[in-house]
């Protein structure tokens, strides 16, 4: 999928500048979201090649989900562009589940809007479930899981299909000890894989194993790279 919050096709994407190689999978360039009278984003650069893993950080209301949203295609921003080579998968903050469905059925479901076929689409949904230490049940509705439970869901059907390109918005919110450390297992895996991984995060003690961090906590807004 490619999204373009302008028309102009936006330099840089999949091409291989630089000595390291890897190609860019997303690039948004400038920019710039306001909502009403407050401005939230104000010229936000971020560039993620494959095999990167990016973190968004900043306090409360700095625009964080907003940045996701717009990378994800799902806000506009009010200038600057975005461009993302390849599928793209989506894990918002609140858990986008439907609650008379099961996660059997989420799995089919979105698995369908992936490409994959209902048997393919339920054994990867398990296979994700399973390294976060989640077992599926056949029969719960989404409704009745735990809240730690469904945003173990969240998390996997946002990487179901195999995307490119993960953006996951504080996606280990009520998860315990144990699957809060398989999350970030699988998105080192992700990394090996050649993905690029964007994680919204409060979680300072994991900064020093991300490739980059995106601070957007007000006077900082820019991009910088550990
Ligand atoms: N649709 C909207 N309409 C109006 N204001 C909004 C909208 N979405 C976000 N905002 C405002 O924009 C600011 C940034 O919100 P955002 O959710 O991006 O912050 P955040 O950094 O993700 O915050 P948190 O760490 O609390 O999750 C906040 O002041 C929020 O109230």
């Amino acid at each position: 999928m490619v999204y373009r919050a302008s028309t102009r096709p936006a330099q840089g994407l999949g091409e291989t500048p630089g000595d390291d190689g890897a190609p860019v999978l997303l690039h948004a360039r400038g920019i710039v979201k306001s909502y009403r009278r407050r401005r939230v984003l104000n010229g936000v650069d971020l560039t993620v090649r494959s095999g990167e893993v990016a973190a968004i950080v900043g306090s409360n209301g700095a625009g964080k989900s907003t940045m996701l949203k717009i990378c994800a295609g799902l806000a506009s921003p009010d200038r600057g562009r975005v461009s993302v080579r390849g599928r793209l998968g989506y894990c918002p903050q609140d858990a986008g589940v439907m609650d008379f469905l099961t996660p059997g059925e989420h799995f089919t479901l979105f698995g369908a809007g992936r490409g994959l076929r209902p048997a393919a689409a339920s054994r990867r949904g398990r296979e994700l479930a399973r390294t976060l230490d989640w077992s599926v049940g056949r029969r719960t509705l989404a409704k009745d899981l735990s809240g730690g439970t469904r945003q173990k869901l969240n998390v996997v059907l946002a990487a179901l299909g195999d995307p490119d390109v993960l953006l996951l918005d504080e996606p280990y919110q009520g998860f315990d000890r144990g699957s809060y450390l398989d999350f970030w297992k699988n998105v080192w895996d992700w990394r090996e894989e050649g993905k690029a991984v964007v994680v919204v995060t409060h979680m300072l003690s994991r900064l020093d194993r991300v490739d980059q961090v995106l601070d957007l906590s007000p006077r900082t807004g820019t991009e910088a790279t550990l």
